[in-house]
């Protein structure tokens, strides 16, 4: 079959927090017309990026189309999850036109990009494109580089490139897979930070990749979609630290869900979980909330110590009210601590 026959899939991939959810929501919105599927891949399963998806209650995309895979890592269950949930869509009597696939924050995307050599999935699919989304605020603040120098030094030395910091090697490799880079959140940026992080990021990613600046993740799907890239004939040009690792189980990072009581009121609740992220160095925090009294549950968001908050629907009369935050952080995160100012 020739690579016009597959149906394009376009991979979005981003550190934790980066606006990969956003950017999708924004397709999702604007994309009018073209029949989507989306597979969405959590590290710590509470649901949320599914649930805001499916919240968009778009005519294109509809509920069925939307499958969540909360394996941790998609690449390292191909046959388990990736596979299936693939062929369930393409079983689909109104088979979707195109797939977009949301990896976990924590994945390294080109072993996701050899998944589309699985014999089920190869005669059916093409990758259109790597999209890595890029955290403009997260990189200026030097979260994924501890020196620069050195590594730009190291880079010149050799092309495998020892990371002490495990963050660094998750945001090169998505880096070194993408086909388009967005650097997102500019509205949180200045001049000189966006010139500082157009300058890492074009250090970090070697080939002639094109970028694009956004602010949550308005760009025209016109521009996203339809990048043509076959990623999965091209993969010798994307270095990924996983080529050298036998094993590849994100044991760098931690997740785990804190079930905490009814907050009374959204500010009180926010300023508690900004002071715990803080304090303990949590990298992502999400879930939804009770807020006492109120008959709308409370989606919160923290990327590092800074947290959105909103209602997002009514809860149903068959949901149990639990108010439930995944919690992730690098190994070592110290569990009990987190909990319990989570909790007291
Ligand atoms: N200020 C600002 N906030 C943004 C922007 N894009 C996304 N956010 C917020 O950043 C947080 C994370 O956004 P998501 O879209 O959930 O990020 P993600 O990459 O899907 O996160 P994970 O799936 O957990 O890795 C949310 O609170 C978003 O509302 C942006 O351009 N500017």
């Amino acid at each position: 079959m020739s690579t016009f026959a597959k149906i394009p899939a376009t991979i979005v991939t981003g550190f934790l927090g980066a606006g990969k959810t956003t950017l999708i929501r924004h397709i999702l919105e604007t994309a009018r017309g073209r029949r989507l599927a989306l597979v969405i891949n959590e590290f710590g399963d509470v649901g949320v990026d599914g649930d805001i998806l499916r919240a968009c209650g778009v005519e294109n995309c509809p509920e069925e189309n939307i499958v969540e895979l909360a394996n941790g890592c998609l690449c390292c269950t191909v046959a388990d999850d990736f596979a299936p949930a693939i062929e369930a869509l393409l079983a689909h009597p109104n088979r979707p036109e195109h797939i977009i696939i949301e990896t976990s924050g924590l994945a390294l995307p080109k072993p996701l990009v050899k998944a589309f050599e699985w014999p089920t999935i190869r005669p059916h699919l093409t990758v259109d494109g790597v999209i890595a989304v890029v955290d403009g605020p997260a990189v200026a603040a030097g979260r994924f580089a501890d020196d620069l120098d050195a590594i730009a030094k190291e880079r010149a030395e050799t092309l495998a490139i020892d990371h002490d910091n495990p963050l660094e090697e998750v945001f090169e490799d998505q880096l070194l897979c993408a086909d388009l880079i967005v650097l997102n959140k500019t509205d949180l940026l200045s001049a000189e930070e966006e010139a500082q992080v157009t300058e890492q990021i074009r250090a970090t990613a070697p080939r002639a990749v094109k970028l694009l600046y956004a602010s949550e993740g308005r760009l025209d799907p016109a521009i996203l979609l339809g990048l043509g890239a076959a990623a999965e004939d091209d993969l010798a040009n994307r270095p990924s630290h996983h080529d050298t690792e036998e094993d590849h189980d994100h044991d760098d990072f931690e997740s785990f869900i804190v079930e905490i009581a009814a907050a009374r009121d959204p500010t009180e609740l926010i300023e508690r979980l900004a002071r715990v992220a803080e304090a303990h160095d949590v990298l992502r925090m999400k879930g939804f909330v009770e807020i006492a009294g109120k008959p709308m549950r409370l989606l919160v968001q923290g990327v590092g110590a800074r947290f959105r908050h909103q209602f997002d629907r009514p809860w149903r009369a068959d949901e149990n009210r639990a108010s439930r935050l995944v919690v992730i952080g690098e190994k070592g995160l110290d569990r009990a601590g987190v909990t319990a100012m989570l909790t007291s």
